[in-house]
């Protein structure tokens, strides 16, 4: 992977709703790369966080590249919705999926990059039959529902097990990790394989821009990366 490649993806889950706006221009200003937003339906997962209507504002005032993470029983559903509403890049978890195979191909099909969550007691052999048809896969270090929880360290073993088996099957697949990522335990995500780390309470607590700034220059310098 290209340097210029890894991504900072700050979640909205844990700004201050009232200031959403203010708080987007600040990230998006301070040099991070997606933005992470996260749907919750209140059945996949207990929480209820927001859907399309906001997605669909938010759309109108930023550029940035909009990594819709999906916590949705059977999110086929809704998919055309969060495409309208200005998604580039969605994120199914295959427990979620009654047909994940027919879920992906529908992402791709609107023509939006797909990507595939396993939460922390789903193993990596759930992709067997997927990772030809995904741009993504999302490693989940918290369960999924909250924000603000601890990172669960089984991810970093499934993120190095994962690395390589894209590697040695040649696969041009992200992966990307969200859960409880802090500027303390980022070093350790990346050297897992990490290419986009999803950070929220970590970013969107204290001095935004600072955070921002003190995440990416935690990121692989050129020539550390081979
Ligand atoms: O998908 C999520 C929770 O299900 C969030 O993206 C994740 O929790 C990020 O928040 P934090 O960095 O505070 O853990
Ligand atoms: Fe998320």
């Amino acid at each position: 992977m290209a340097i210029d490649m890894y991504k900072l993806a700050p979640s909205i889950l844990a700004a201050d709703f009232w200031r959403l706006g203010e708080y987007i221009k600040e990230v998006e200003e301070a040099g991070a790369d997606y933005l992470h937003i996260d749907v919750m339906d209140g059945a996949y997962v207990p929480s209820i966080s927001f859907g399309a209507p906001v997605i669909k504002s938010i759309r109108k005032e930023s550029k940035m590249v909009f990594d819709v993470h999906l916590m949705v029983e059977e999110p086929i559903r809704y998919l055309e919705d969060f495409k309208e509403a200005g998604a580039d890049i969605i994120t199914v978890h295959a427990e979620a999926c009654r047909h994940l195979h027919r879920t992906v191909a529908k992402i791709k099909e609107l023509g939006l990059k797909a990507g595939v969550s396993l939460n922390p007691s789903t193993p990596l052999v759930e992709l067997e039959y997927i990772y030809q048809d995904i741009d993504m896969v999302l490693i989940m270090s918290v369960n999924p529902g909250f924000g603000g929880q601890s990172f669960l360290p089984l991810a970093l073993d499934k993120i190095k097990t994962l690395k390589e088996i894209l590697k040695q099957r040649q696969l041009n697949i992200d992966i990307e990790v969200d859960g409880g990522i802090t500027l303390s335990n980022v070093g350790e995500v990346l050297k897992a394989g990490a290419d986009v780390i999803v950070a929220g309470t970590a970013v969107f607590n204290g001095d935004i821009k600072k955070n921002v700034i003190d995440f990416k220059s935690a990121f692989p310098k050129p020539e550390a990366v081979k």
